[in-house]
């Protein structure tokens, strides 16, 4: 027996970090939404104990360091399951570029595998399962729109923001996501207004969302790789109607309305970024499952 499942990207429309933790970790308050870049995982049974990973592409692990993987391992584990599984991914979504493409990979095995070992699981529970693989999981499990707090793993839905295109540049830069959380000075940063972020997605208010995108973390990505903050400057002045750079970065996203300054944009930003798309915000829960 065979799934499709698809695993859309995310974008962060707010990111502030509060404080850091006594394990580690940052304590986030985030407003996230998934968009229609996606990648498609197709999930088979097998009849022994292995899960084996399929994947064309070479940034990606194929054994057990792939997010994939370790989501099919954790629910095997957990429910002592005896049959494998083949998850075959088609990667659309760029590789360590501030868009959960891993997580959601994982987010999508869970919800698919849920399914083919008939393991009755809610969305909630698989939410909590997804926590342990990785702090941007359990959002992928539900999609849509939401604020994150906590590491990332306390979600509360959102309704989905207006429609607007999303065109999203990946410069050909390694950015590390822990270093770049080690790398933050909390005393320096100016925090989102997150509230303000949350009532102009409620209100249906674009200019208002608009307004208020803002990532404490561009910081220190801009500190370290100056060619993202020119990235930015040039996508505003290609006629992007607001811009901001995604997690963790190296991925700067452009909100824009009209057709034609979304075409613009995508023309003007082709000739010199690594990888350049135009898609549609999804911004509703589960869409895609
Ligand atoms: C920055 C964000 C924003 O959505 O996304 P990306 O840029 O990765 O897409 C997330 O916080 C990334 O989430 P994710 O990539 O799942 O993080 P994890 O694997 O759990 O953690 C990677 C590392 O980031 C740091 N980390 C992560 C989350 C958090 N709340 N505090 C942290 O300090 C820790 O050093 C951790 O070891
Ligand atoms: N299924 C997967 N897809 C993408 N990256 C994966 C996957 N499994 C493990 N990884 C590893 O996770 C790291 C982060 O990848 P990704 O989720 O794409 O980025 P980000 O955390 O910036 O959103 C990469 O260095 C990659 O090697």
């Amino acid at each position: 027996m065979k799934l499709l499942v698809k695993a859309p990207a995310k974008i962060n429309l707010s990111l502030d970090v509060l404080y850091k933790r006594t394990d580690g970790y940052h304590e986030l308050e985030m407003v996230m939404t998934t968009v229609d870049l996606a990648d498609r995982l197709e999930l088979e049974l097998l009849n022994d104990d292995r899960i084996v990973i399929h994947s064309q592409t070479r940034f990606v692990p194929d054994d057990d360091r792939n997010l994939a993987y370790k989501a099919a391992n954790l629910l095997k584990d957990r429910f002592n399951i005896k049959s494998g599984a083949s998850i075959t991914i088609e990667k659309n979504i760029p590789v360590a570029a501030g868009l959960a493409g891993g997580s959601s990979d994982a987010a999508a095995v869970l919800r698919g595998m849920n399914k083919l070992w008939d393991l009755r699981l809610t969305l909630d529970e698989l939410a909590e399962l997804g926590a342990e693989i990785g702090s941007d999981v359990s959002f992928c499990v539900y999609g849509g729109t939401a604020l994150a707090k906590g590491r990332g793993e306390i979600i509360t839905p959102l309704p989905p923001p207006p429609n607007c295109w999303v065109v999203l540049a990946k410069p050909a830069i390694g950015v590390s996501t822990a270093e770049v959380y080690e790398h933050l000075n909390l005393n320096e940063v100016i925090h989102p207004n997150t509230k303000a972020m949350v009532d102009a997605i409620y209100q249906g208010d674009y200019r208002g969302i608009c307004a208020n995108l803002s990532n404490v973390l561009e910081s220190v990505t801009f500190k370290y790789f100056p060619k993202v903050k020119h990235l930015k400057d040039d996508m505003k002045r290609f006629g992007a109607d607001a811009v901001l750079m995604s997690g963790s970065g190296p991925t700067v996203f452009a909100l824009v309305q009209h057709d034609s300054r979304m075409q613009r944009l995508y023309n003007g930003l082709r000739g010199y970024c690594h990888q350049v798309y135009a898609v549609r915000l999804l911004g509703k829960r589960n869409e895609f499952s």
